[in-house]
C-alpha cells in the first residue's frame, strides 16, 4: 500500500534521512522506534509533503506521491496525525474534525467517527483547548480519518499521554485497522504500546532503519536496547 525507496530528506546542507526503505501492506500496522532526533519527525514531515525529499520514491498504492504537494498526498490517500496532534485549539471539536474534509466533495462528518471516539460525540461543542491530552489526540486521529485514508500516518502519538489513556489508544488504533483495512505507520519509543498494535516493527537509528521485526515475535530486550539513551 505504502512503499518507500530510497528515501533522502536534508536540511539545507545537512542530511537528515540517509536512504530509507520499507513497504507497509494494506491492513497492516508498521511501527517505526527510535530515540529523540534519530529522523522520526522529519520521515513523517517528508511522507506527507512537509518537508521537500531530496531524493528517492514514495508509492502509494502504485501512484508516486513523492513530488505531490501535501493536499495532493492527502487527496490520493495518506493522512497525518503530527507530533503533539496540533489541534486547532479555538475551533469546536466538530470544527476541527470537520476541517478534515477539505480534499473531499462531502461536508458531513461520518457517524462511524463518533462511534470510534464516542467522547468527541459528547463534547463536540467544546473547544478542542479545552480537551485531555489524551481526548486531544482522539481529535487528531478522527480528523485524519475523516479523509478516508489509505494509509494513517501518527507521529509519536503517545507522547505527554498517561499510561492508561495510552492503552485506550492502542485500543482504539486496533480498531481502525479492523474495520477499515488501511495500512497504519507510527513512529514511537514506547514499546509496550507498539507491542500492542504492530506487525513489524523498525528501528531508526541516526537516519537510517537499522533493524526490522516481526511484532509478535519481536526481541522486545534487543528492541528496548536501541531505544536506551
Ligand atoms: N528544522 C530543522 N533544521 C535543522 N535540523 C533539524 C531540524 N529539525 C530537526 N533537525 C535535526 O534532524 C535530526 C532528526 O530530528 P527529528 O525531529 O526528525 O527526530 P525525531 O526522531 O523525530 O526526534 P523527536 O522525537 O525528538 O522529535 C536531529 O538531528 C535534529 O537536530
Amino acid at each position: 500500500m505504502l512503499e518507500v525507496k530510497d528515501l533522502r530528506v536534508s536540511y539545507g546542507q545537512s542530511e537528515v534521512i540517509h536512504g530509507i526503505d520499507f513497504v507497509t501492506a494494506k491492513d497492516e500496522t508498521l511501527a517505526i522506534m527510535g530515540r529523540n532526533g534519530m529522523g522520526k519527525t522529519t520521515l513523517f514531515k517528508s511522507l506527507i509533503g512537509i518537508l521537500p525529499g531530496s531524493s528517492g520514491s514514495i508509492v502509494l498504492d502504485g501512484r508516486e506521491v513523492g513530488n505531490l504537494p501535501s493536499h495532493e498526498r492527502v487527496a490520493a490517500g495518506l493522512a497525518y496525525v503530527p507530533q503533539g496532534r496540533m489541534i486547532f485549539p479555538n475551533l469546536t471539536v466538530m470544527e476541527n474534525i470537520e476541517s478534515g474534509l477539505e480534499t473531499l466533495k462531502t461536508s458531513k462528518v461520518p457517524d462511524e467517527i463518533f462511534d470510534l471516539f464516542p467522547v468527541l460525540r459528547e463534547m463536540r461543542k467544546r473547544k478542542g483547548g479545552n480537551l485531555s491530552g489524551g481526548q486531544q489526540q482522539q481529535l487528531a486521529i478522527a480528523r485524519a480519518l475523516v479523509s478516508e485514508p489509505k494509509v494513517l500516518l501518527l507521529d509519536e502519538p503517545t507522547e505527554g499521554i498517561q499510561p492508561s489513556i495510552i492503552k485506550d489508544i492502542a485500543h482504539t488504533l486496533n480498531e481502525i485497522r479492523r474495520m477499515k483495512k488501511i495500512a497504519i505507520v507510527v513512529s514511537e519509543q514506547v514499546l509496550s504500546f507498539t507491542m500492542a498494535i504492530a506487525d513489524r516493527l523498525a528501528v531508526i537509528e541516526k537516519g537510517k532503519i537499522i533493524h526490522e521485526e516481526e511484532g509478535k515475535s519481536a526481541n522486545q530486550e534487543k528492541i528496548a536496547s536501541y531505544l536506551a539513551v
